[in-house]
């Protein structure tokens, strides 16, 4: 299956004896945005934190492009091009958002960051960095500390330094959650703009987002994948209804 890049085999993770992701399967496909939904306690969190090795499985495999990353860190599979935002996106509050997409070029070269170095070494990335603010819509604040930007914009900053990276897969954990709605259209618009060439994977309790940004959409219930396909066919399916419902009710 070339058009899958990301899947998961009989997927599970107990906790003590509390099963919280069971025998999941799960293939993202190349090029598609991915949403995985499921009700409060519904395994989603966990399931992420598997795929992106947060967490190490208790049964089951992980591989990407074909290969098997089951075994690996985040830090390796970074490297191989799959990047969790808000994770490596570390944004730095006292420095300008033009200097925190800097550093996360000149990190993606191989340094680590040295605040003693000269701004010289920095400046080199700038037409890099303005490029890449831009494409997150920021290109106004460059020179506002990343502490004094609004809420959707320091997420925006945050996509910016994860695309610094370059990856070929990103995933993201409720890109939305606590933001106002003004930012919510703004984030939908650029995750639906970087999500050209690249394969997206999120968490996502935002039900309107999912609707019209996903191709995919896998619901989680109690663990298990209750139900896969584009938001038409599983919002209508009884049982993915059922447990929206049986959450509301308790
Ligand atoms: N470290 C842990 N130890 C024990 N139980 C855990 C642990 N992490 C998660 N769980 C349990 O696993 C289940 C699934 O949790 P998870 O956070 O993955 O769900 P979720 O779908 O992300 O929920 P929410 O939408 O509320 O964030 C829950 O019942 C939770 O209490």
């Amino acid at each position: 299956m070339n058009d899958v890049l990301l899947s998961a085999t009989n997927l599970t993770k107990s906790f003590g004896g509390f099963v919280a992701v069971d025998d999941v399967n799960l293939h993202v496909k190349r090029g598609q945005i991915h949403a995985l939904i499921g009700p409060n306690g519904a395994g989603k969190t966990t399931c992420f934190n598997l795929l992106t090795k947060f967490l190490t499985p208790t049964h089951g495999t992980i591989s990407y492009k074909g290969h098997d990353i089951t075994a690996m860190s985040p830090a390796d599979i970074a490297r191989l091009g799959i990047v969790r935002s808000f994770q490596i996106s570390a944004v730095f509050p006292h420095l300008t958002a033009l200097e925190n997409v800097c550093i996360a070029l000149q990190r993606q070269r191989g340094d680590s960051f040295d605040f003693w170095r000269s701004q010289k070494v920095l400046l080199q990335f700038n037409d890099e960095a303005c490029a890449l603010l831009e494409d997150v819509g920021l290109s106004e604040f460059r020179d506002v500390h990343a502490a004094d930007l609004s809420y959707g914009r320091k997420r925006a900053l945050e996509i910016a330094t994860t695309l610094a990276v370059d990856p070929d897969m990103l995933l993201l954990d409720e890109p939305m959650a606590g933001m106002a709605q003004a930012d919510v259209e703004r984030i939908s618009e650029l995750i639906r703009r970087i999500s050209v060439n690249r394969t997206i994977l999120m968490v996502e309790h935002n039900l309107s987002v999912v609707a019209t940004l996903s191709d995919t959409i896998s619901v989680l219930a109690r663990g298990k994948v209750l139900a896969e396909g584009d938001y038409a066919t599983v919002s209508q399916d009884a049982r993915v209804i059922e447990a929206y419902i049986g959450e509301d009710h308790g």
